[in-house]
């Protein structure tokens, strides 16, 4: 029996179980099970907290079909919330270890079913050779692709994780199921893409649909939402602090000395015993 919490950040749901006071099976298999929404508990990424030996605390990450992603913004909020809960750590200010480098969580408020947590996400990076973009372009930025005949304008970023995003007049004319698919699969991507479609409603306001790489389309995604802040402001001058209005809520991303915030909610939805065997 393995204990552990759910959790969403703006719906998008994810189930922790701490990996310091119990010893977890294969990560890659136990989240492609935990994450089932029929035969499991139900979710779109699994988390593992673990010891670190540089940072405070150590988290590893995993998509609804197994596969390790470096980062997840709406994730790293609940599994601040819960290391923060559980005195795993001690402060609201810590550092936590991810395979993107080491992320900067500061509690702003806390109750014992919703807290609000700000990331420092750190800086956003666009060279092809990290996104292992197969293109001899150095970067992509507002770069045209074909699918099914209709011409995107992508730009490709990592933050955290690594993204594409495409800005549309109007988010009501994408099929998300069919275009988002196909740009996480596509050719230019050989590790895949999450991919984040947005339309700008002011200086100030996006609003954004997200597809994730390893779960399909989620009502949110916080390094996503970053993404699109970050080329927002390149190509079309808009502030360095929006809020991004997703499918499950709102994010604020601000940008202020070169590097990204996040702020936005984590949430308990239950605790448990998973039935592993
Ligand atoms: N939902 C997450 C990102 C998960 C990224 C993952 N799907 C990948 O394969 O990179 C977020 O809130 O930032």
């Amino acid at each position: 029996m393995l204990e552990f919490i759910k959790m969403h950040g703006l719906g998008n749901d994810f189930i922790i179980f701490d990996g310091i006071n119990q010893d977890l099976p294969d990560h890659n298999e136990l989240a492609k099970k935990v994450c089932d929404r029929h035969f499991g508990i139900g979710a779109d990424g699994m988390m593992v907290v673990k010891q670190s030996s540089s940072s405070d605390i150590k988290m590893l990450f995993y998509n609804a079909d197994g596969s390790q992603a470096p980062m997840c913004g709406n994730g790293i909020r609940c599994f601040a919330k819960y290391v923060f809960d559980e005195k795993l750590v001690r402060g609201k200010e810590f550092e936590v270890e991810t395979l993107a480098g080491i992320m900067r969580p500061r509690i702003i408020s806390s109750e014992e079913k919703i807290s609000f947590i700000e990331v420092n996400l750190g800086k956003a990076y666009f060279s092809s050779e990290m996104i292992h973009a197969n293109t001899n372009k150095e970067k992509i930025l507002n770069e045209s692709i074909e699918i099914d005949g209709n011409i995107f304008k992508i730009s490709a970023v990592v933050v955290g994780s690594v993204h594409a995003v495409i800005f549309v007049d109007d988010l009501n004319k994408i099929d998300i199921n069919v275009i988002g698919r196909k740009i996480e699969n596509h050719q230019l991507f050989p590790n895949k893409i999450n991919v984040n479609f947005c339309q700008i409603i002011d200086d100030t306001n996006f609003q954004v649909l997200t597809w994730e790489r390893g779960v399909g389309q989620t009502l949110a995604c916080g390094t996503g939402a970053a993404s699109a802040a970050v080329v927002g402001s390149i190509l079309y001058n808009t502030s360095k602090k929006v809020n991004v209005h997703l499918l499950g809520g709102t994010v604020e991303i601000e940008q202020r000395d070169n590097e990204i915030f996040m702020t936005g909610p984590a949430e308990v939805i239950c605790k448990g015993v998973y039935y592993d065997k």
